[in-house]
């Protein structure tokens, strides 16, 4: 006999293969996707129980899932399997009967579930955390904004991986053989190796293999498929340049809410005080605006403008004093009521990537504000409309340019009708042909009746649009009035450098 007809006969016997095939079909392929299936979704419910416990602020959780994953992860498979299946055979025949089947699924299903809780925990926590922050000032709950938000990102970055370790499941079911399953129990190994043993020819092994790459190669490649709709979504991506925002924006005028429809609360921050660890961010801040009125707050890098605006809505605890809103303390208010009064929008947009701009702007009213889903949408339509995006709507935040993500920003946040917005340095991440379409938008807003905080760097802004401009150093205001005197009569030596410096 040639090497070749040796080769041939030992792994490419077809007719050891055909006389093989029902069995590997009937027997082998069925048993090795319920195995692979149920412990891949027991592992699932597993991972997802640890990864929770494993990014919980309470070491009474993270510690024990940190002791789970250490062990099962770091336990070679046939290990697991063995003392699992041989070392609870006796209780598992109690339960289940004479099958160890049921012990080998549980096995596996103890080892995926390590591995799955870390898939689940990472991708969890790749999740920017300014979602969760957007989630929060629009109202959520912490639960409610991870449950929306954070946790549906994280498991969608980490398809790829969960599909992994559904393949890995595939391979290691066949690891199970050792608890000796019944023949009508063997797996697609166990079918092919029988036969091997039986007729000393690999071919049917050789099936065997067969049988798992047909299953293994398509699926990592549907899901990377998959993987890449999720991620851009359905449409093309439209063009959209910020000169082309531009043009629309000039052809197009935003019918912002008349004025006065809005209805702004006064606000009034009383001696703030608050702290990183022992680090003192704001002193004894004092600031008081008329309902209706615009607020800006001006000041260098790291004087503590964003700190003072994230406590107003309280993303930050104050450590002292008071912020009344129409009289009425935020310290007694339960913070998710108190972001329903109070909108925020953020220097990175921190738009939800896997909404489109209507869904951005109905999930907060849906999940929020408890609108039914027609009543929301036609909230979400006029609001996007307003902030002249009528014509973007369906479009995922990735297809839209920078001034159109912050303008939808706004309608999101203006769609709770809240009495007071914050603006959190909101063009300084924008390119600078768009920040004067954001501005625009944002002095239109100014006269609708609502109480505006803008921290800025715009100074031309604040000159024009300000009712009052507060000049912040060192976590304390130093200085605080009039545009006009702010920027025309500046008495501090401080303020006199900082106008220097920026003008
Ligand atoms: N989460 C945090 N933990 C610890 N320190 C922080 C935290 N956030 C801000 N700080 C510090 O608090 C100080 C005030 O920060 P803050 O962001 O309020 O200033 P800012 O005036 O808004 O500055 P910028 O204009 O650069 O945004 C800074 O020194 C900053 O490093």
């Amino acid at each position: 006999m040639t090497w070749f007809e040796i080769i041939q006969r030992s792994f490419f016997d077809f007719g050891a293969m055909a006389e093989v095939l029902p069995n590997m079909l009937m027997v082998g392929l069925k048993n090795t996707l319920i195995l692979a299936f149920a412990s891949t979704l027991i592992g699932i419910v597993i991972g997802m129980i640890l990864a929770i416990m494993g990014i919980s602020r309470s070491a009474w959780l993270r510690v024990p899932a940190r002791i789970y994953t250490d062990i099962f992860r770091g336990l070679p498979a046939i290990v697991t399997i063995l003392l699992i299946g041989q070392g609870f055979a006796r209780i598992g025949r109690q339960i289940f009967g004479p099958s160890p089947y049921p012990l080998g699924i549980l096995a596996l299903s103890l080892i995926a579930g390590a591995y799955i809780g870390e898939i689940f925990r990472s991708g969890i926590q790749s999740v920017d955390k300014g979602q969760l922050e957007a989630s929060r000032a629009l109202g959520m709950t912490y639960p409610k904004g991870m449950r929306l938000i954070v946790v549906p990102q994280g498991v969608r970055r980490v398809l790829p991986a969960l599909v992994n370790q559904f393949i890995g499941n595939i391979k290691d079911s066949s690891l199970v053989y050792f608890l000796g399953l019944l023949a009508s129990e063997r797996e697609l190994f166990r079918v092919g190796q029988d036969q091997a043993v039986v007729s000393g020819n690999l071919s049917p092994l050789m099936l065997a293999g067969l049988f798992y790459l047909l299953i293994t190669v398509p699926l990592t490649h549907a899901v990377n498929a998959i993987d890449k709709r999720l991620r851009t979504g359905r449409r093309p991506a439209a063009p959209s340049s910020g000169l082309h925002e531009v043009e629309e924006e000039e052809a197009a005028t935003p019918a912002l809410p008349a004025r006065g429809k809005l209805k702004g609360a006064r606000l009034d921050v009383v001696d703030l005080d608050m702290a990183y660890g022992n680090y003192q961010v704001l002193r004894k801040v004092n600031l008081s605006a008329p309902a209706g009125s615009i607020t800006c707050i001006i000041g260098p890098s790291g004087s503590g403008k964003s700190t003072l605006l994230r406590c107003l809505n309280r993303l930050a605890e104050p450590l002292g004093g008071d912020i009344r809103l129409d009289g009425d303390s935020v310290m007694a208010m339960k913070p998710d009521r108190l972001r329903r009064r109070v909108g925020m929008v953020f220097q990175h947009f921190n738009l939800f990537p896997d909404h489109t701009a209507l869904g951005n702007v109905m999930l907060s009213l849906r999940k929020v504000k408890n609108l039914s889903g027609g009543e929301a949408r036609r909230v979400a339509e006029t609001r996007l409309a307003e902030v002249g995006l009528a014509q973007r709507m369906d479009h995922r935040p990735m297809d839209l340019s920078g001034g159109q993500q912050q303008r939808v920003a706004i309608a999101r946040a203006l769609a709770l009708e809240p009495e007071l917005m914050l603006f959190d340095e909101v063009t300084s991440a924008l390119d600078p042909e768009l920040v004067k379409g954001v501005l625009k938008l944002m002095a239109g807003l100014g006269e609708s009746g609502m109480t505006m905080v803008v921290v800025t760097h715009e100074m031309n802004f604040a000159r024009r649009v300000a009712d009052q401009v507060v000049f912040m150093d060192e976590g304390a205001v130093v200085e605080s009035g009039p545009p006009e005197a702010i920027f025309g009569n500046p008495r501090s030596p401080r303020l006199k450098r900082f106008l220097s410096e920026v003008l």
